[in-house]
């Protein structure tokens, strides 16, 4: 069969909206096109007040809408006129029997319950904007797509009206806004259901009575296809970025120029991000693979990217620079001598875009919020792990409250270092070894599955006359002196560590008798 052939004619619609964008434009061009109308109360009265003739779904019903609208098209005759299939020779019978009209299409979209949720309304106001007959509706025309059209999206009313005019909607169009029906009813369900999940025992502090744990026992998550990428990690893996709908973060970045973003860029921007919001100063990260090659803070901007771009120049060709200030001119005029992939931060003072924009391939993002605190998902096969964020604790990543393990306590500006070389530590993964100097990383040590070879690598990358005399942090404690020896011969002035290891006592001891002051912090901060 053609897809002419597959087309339904719109005799007559259902239209039950709660956002009326549009409504009236919908309603003259239905009835222009010969379309009968039938809706419910608001609905009705505003389609009514555009001058368009339109049936009361009460008058269909021969019963009042009730119980302040909790039941208004819960009917048979409603839904009857929704749910015949009229391929069938047999429904089409029932129908005559029973007195029902058919409908053909069916507009509907829901009452706003996130908003509601998001506006702080209280829980009898968040369950009565719980919408029941929207999506009543919405499903059974959906299911019944071979013969009723079903819309949710007001974008959607200039489609609707041009096939009212031709003949209504084929069979590919019907599947098509069919799918976009369910897409649309299980969205909101979720949203429901995480809404119920969180509240269940009405502790102010989200835990569930349950279990005394802070975690949902259900967890759903709708999200929408947003681009296709080129490719993935590698080549040969497809890949596609997906948006939760909310309106920001990454996934939602306005780009102002440059090539499409790729699976790794959209990886190394969301770590640089992490990276430069650690800071409360201007700072600039450069990451590559998914590590910092270069953090520093500065009076501005500019100042900020001449000292982490000199962490190490060479790494950080083809790097992915995050900012956490507004970029200047200047700072643009830097990057835009050396190659590098992406730029993202939250605004570009007048002309820096421009300046960016010299150059072809950089990708440049404006992201306005900072990251987001939501709990960290990570799947794994059969299901998925849930965290909360690794947020900086109040107790241990602040220098006021670490211990003085050993040595001559720091001044006010040596502890701003080792806080800064601390912070930054971070943001490197696995067995990170951070060494730093006039807020700037100048030697990351990173990936080693010992701590060791970390300390070696940082104390390299350093060099010998920028190693002398560094801050230098460690994620995770020292399980043994060794590690700290490597920073203690490289000259490190002090060390910052969580502490805890067993043999704390015999690392301590190394940097008494290397003469290297130690704070315990005591909180770790793995990233893996
Ligand atoms: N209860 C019902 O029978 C019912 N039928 C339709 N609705 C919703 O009522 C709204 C439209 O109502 P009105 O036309 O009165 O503005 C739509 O969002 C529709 O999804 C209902 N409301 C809630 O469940």
């Amino acid at each position: 069969m053609t897809a002419e052939g597959t087309k339904r004619p719109i005799r007559r619609a259902l239209v039950s909206v709660y956002d009326k964008t549009g409504l009236e434009e919908l309603a003259r061009g239905l009835h222009a096109a010969g379309v009968q109308l039938v809706s419910t109360g608001s609905t009705a009265a505003k389609i009514a007040a555009a001058g368009v003739p339109v049936t009361k779904v009460e008058e269909l019903t021969g019963f009042p809408e009730c119980l302040d609208g909790r039941v208004k098209t819960l009917h048979p005759r409603v839904h009857a006129g929704i749910l015949a299939d009229l391929r069938l020779d047999s429904h089409r019978a029932q129908l005559q029997e029973l007195g029902v009209e058919p409908f053909e299409l069916v507009v509907v979209n829901l009452y706003p319950f996130r908003e509601t949720v998001a506006s702080g309304a209280s829980p009898d106001e968040c369950v009565e904007q719980i919408d029941i007959g929207g999506p009543s509706m919405v499903r059974a025309a959906a299911k019944n797509h071979p013969s009723v059209a079903v819309v949710v999206n007001p974008g959607r009313y200039d489609d609707v009206l041009k096939a009212a005019a031709d003949g209504g909607f084929d069979l590919e169009g019907r599947k098509r806004l069919a799918a976009e029906a369910f897409q649309h009813t299980a969205s909101y369900d979720v949203a429901v259901a995480n809404w119920f999940a969180a509240a269940r025992g009405g502790a102010a502090d989200g835990r569930s009575v349950a279990d005394d744990s802070s975690f949902p026992e259900f967890l759903g998550a709708t999200v929408t296809r947003k681009n296709v990428l080129r490719y993935g990690e590698n080549p040969h893996q497809p890949a596609a970025l997906y948006s939760d709908g909310s309106g920001k973060g990454l996934a939602e970045a306005e780009q102002l120029h440059g090539k499409e973003m790729s699976f790794n860029n959209y990886t190394d921007t969301e770590a640089a991000r992490r990276a430069a919001y650690d800071h409360t100063e201007p700072c600039v990260a450069i990451i590559k693979h998914a590590n910092p090659c270069g953090i520093a803070v500065g009076a501005d901007v500019a100042e900020a990217h001449r000292k982490a771009h000199a962490c190490d120049p060479l790494s950080a060709f083809g790097g992915v620079i995050a900012v956490n200030r507004p970029v200047s001119v200047a700072m643009a005029e830097q990057v835009a001598e050396i190659f590098t992939e992406v730029i993202v931060a939250p605004a570009y003072e007048d002309g820096a875009v421009e300046v960016l924009a010299r150059k072809k391939n950089i990708r440049v993002l404006r992201c306005a919020d900072a990251p987001a605190d939501v709990a960290e998902q990570r799947p794994i096969e059969g299901g998925l792990l849930l965290q909360a964020k690794d947020r900086l604790q109040a107790e241990g990543d602040d220098p006021a409250n670490w211990t003085l393990a050993t040595g001559a306590a720091l001044d006010a500006d040596g502890l701003a270092e080792l806080a800064f070389a601390w912070r930054s530590c971070r943001a490197v993964k696995s067995n990170a070894i951070l060494l730093a100097k006039d807020s700037a990383t100048v030697g990351v040590g990173m990936g080693q599955v010992n701590r060791v070879d970390s300390a070696k690598l940082a104390v390299e990358r350093a060099g010998a006359e920028r190693a002398a005399g560094a801050y230098a942090a460690s994620d995770a404690f020292f399980p043994f002196p060794d590690g700290f020896e490597v920073l203690a011969e490289a000259g490190v002035t002090a060390v910052v560590q969580p502490g805890g290891s067993v043999r704390d006592e015999q690392v301590v001891e190394a940097a008494q008798k290397a003469g290297v002051t130690m704070y315990f912090t005591g909180t770790r901060h793995f990233f893996h």
